[in-house]
């Protein structure tokens, strides 16, 4: 068997004022998976994606091609294994302003591989005009900002793992089957460093096109195989 990409091990984490959002969470993550994690609202889905991108405090250990993310450094850990925000109009600035921070940072720079045309490139054949790039972001529309975010997150190129947080939940459907589409297509490329996706969805429709496993988060841990839809 290959050995996973990221391996979550008992992972728990609290709400700042106590009490735990969820417990015992176990699984790992390979090479060609898209791991759609479902659960009710308010379960901890967005928690644990801050989780695994080392965003957000938790206990257990979480571990990525068999290093800890202190052991990369938390940002270049943060490069290889990417979160994409489900709000991304809170972002301050521009997402050009946003791209040229990322791509500027240091953790990239190493990895010497960064294209930001990419990135404009991906964005533009998903409708966005390059105008866009130079508003501010409070200022796109849910899915124009969503757009932007998604490219930036793969566009540029260094992410094994992206996690994403319900990444087309502003779009028509259309307009996310083009969205999924290069998502799947970008996984399968031999260019490509994007190799796995933990993505959260509230849609059973896009679970079913995307998915090739399937976790269902509860305040004990995840059961692997359970659709929402096949639970009472
Ligand atoms: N910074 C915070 N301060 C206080 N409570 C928080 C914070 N972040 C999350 N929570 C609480 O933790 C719980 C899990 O939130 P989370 O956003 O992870 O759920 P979710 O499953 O992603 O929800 P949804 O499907 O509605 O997006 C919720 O009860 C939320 O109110």
């Amino acid at each position: 068997m290959t050995k996973a990409l990221l391996e979550v091990q008992n992972v728990s984490c609290s709400r700042p004022e106590g009490g735990p959002i969820f417990s015992n969470v176990s699984f790992e993550v390979g090479e060609g998976d898209v791991v759609v994690l479902q659960a009710r609202s308010g379960a901890g889905k967005t928690t644990l994606l801050k989780c695994l991108a080392h965003l957000n405090l938790y206990q257990g250990s979480v571990k990525y091609r068999d290093r800890f993310p202190k052991q990369y450094g938390v940002p270049t850990y943060r490069t290889h294994v990417q979160y994409v925000p489900q709000r991304p109009s809170l972002l301050p600035s521009t997402p050009r302003d946003f791209l040229e921070t990322l791509s500027g940072y240091h953790a990239r720079r190493k990895q010497g591989k960064i294209d930001v045309q990419h990135a404009i490139d991906v964005a533009s054949s998903w409708g966005i005009d390059e105008d866009l790039w130079d508003r501010a972001w409070n200022t796109l529309s849910g899915g124009e900002a969503q757009r932007l975010a998604l490219a930036i997150g793969f566009g540029l190129n260094t992410a094994e793992i992206l996690l994403l947080d319900e990444p087309t939940s502003a779009l028509d459907a259309d307009s996310s089957i083009v969205v999924e589409n290069t998502l799947l297509q970008e996984i399968k490329s031999p260019e490509s460093s994007l190799k796995a996706i933990v993505w959260i969805t509230h849609s059973e429709e896009q679970a079913s096109r995307v998915g090739t496993r399937f976790l269902h988060l509860s305040s004990k841990g995840v059961e692997e195989g359970i659709r929402a839809c096949d639970r009472a």
